[in-house]
């Protein structure tokens, strides 16, 4: 595959989809109008993002990745000045992966102003499990969100989609939710969680891991995996044994282990009975130097 361009500005990349789009319009089979995927990261990329750039690719005529850590979002200065940065090894993935466009902006180029004043706030959803361990996240992840949204908005008619992992649940629920409370035009599309063979979901912080850390960490998938097969047969859930089983590996802290509703994140509350509508296990915990989160669909119907 060849090299992705790069584009370094707003204005730089909306051109630049421009120009693509019309090509692919002038080039098309008639079709009333070409689409656009629009892929976020914060790069050091692995499998995960390259699910969502295939998942991209095979829907779309025109397909842009972007590459930006955005401080809006970290609420620990220290995990945002180690977040691995890696933008050649990311080129060429998303080269490999048949990406057209990659914008990689500088801060500068996004917040001009230092930390923008007015933000997009994520409401009651975006306060609890993960907002309640990162105060401030999800207004940062919606605000960054919203300007990539607008930055990638194809200024010809065209589809406009962007993708998004079902590995970080609650984030992708709260740009559903603005997309839809705020008008957005584009249309998202979730992707399922891409694990390693060992069943640990990918994650760009999964390289802090030593070997006895990511042996450790794999409980939290086994444990997901555990409520889901109970989901599957038919039989009472039993997150306290779920609980239990995280909690006994030494090098593990869960700092939250829920079944919730997929859309509102709400608590479900079982009483003892069998799962009988869809629903979500969600958890994150810390092992060894990393924070971890993770969650499996839970679906009844699907056993
Ligand atoms: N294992 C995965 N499977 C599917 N999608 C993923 C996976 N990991 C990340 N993504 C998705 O990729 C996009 C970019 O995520 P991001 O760049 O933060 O990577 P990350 O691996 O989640 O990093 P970290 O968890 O360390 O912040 C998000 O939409 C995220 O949900
Ligand atoms: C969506 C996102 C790219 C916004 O910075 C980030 O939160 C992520 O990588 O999941
Ligand atoms: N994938 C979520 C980005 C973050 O952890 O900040």
């Amino acid at each position: 595959m060849s090299a992705p361009r790069v584009l370094r500005t707003a204005a730089g990349l909306s051109e630049a989809i421009t120009d693509a789009l019309a090509a692919k319009a002038a080039g098309g089979t008639g079709d009333p109008a070409p689409s656009l995927g629009l892929v976020p990261t914060m790069g050091a990329l692995h499998q995960g993002h390259r699910a969502l750039v295939d998942a991209a690719r095979a829907a779309n005529d025109v397909v842009v990745a972007s590459v930006f850590v955005n401080p809006l979002q970290f609420n620990d200065p220290e995990d945002l000045h180690r977040y691995p940065r890696t933008l050649e090894a990311d080129l060429k993935l998303l080269g490999d992966a048949g990406a057209d466009l990659v914008f990689a902006p500088s801060e500068a180029e996004v917040y001009p102003d230092g930390p923008p004043l007015v933000r997009i706030h994520s409401g009651e959803l975006g306060s609890r499990y993960e907002g309640r361990f990162r105060p401030g996240h999800f207004d940062g992840v919606l605000t960054v969100v919203a300007k990539l949204l607008h930055y990638a908005q194809p200024t010809l008619p065209a589809r406009y989609r962007a993708y998004f992992g079902q590995k970080d649940a609650q984030q992708l629920a709260l740009i559903r939710r603005m997309v839809m409370d705020l008008d957005f035009r584009a249309e998202i599309v979730g992707v399922p969680v891409v694990r390693g063979t060992d069943g640990l979901a990918e994650s760009s912080r999964n390289v802090f891991l030593d070997a006895e850390h990511r042996r450790a960490a794999t409980v939290l998938p086994q444990a997901l995996f555990a409520l889901q097969d109970q989901a599957r047969a038919g039989v009472p859930l039993d997150l306290a044994a779920a609980v239990a089983r995280v909690q006994a590996e030494p090098h593990v802290d869960l700092d939250y282990f829920d079944i919730v509703d997929p859309q509102t994140l709400q608590p479900l509350v079982m009483d003892g009975q069998p799962l009988r509508r869809p629903a979500l296990a969600l958890l994150a915990a810390r092992v060894g130097p990393v924070r971890l989160i993770d969650n499996l669909p839970l679906d009844p119907a699907a056993g």
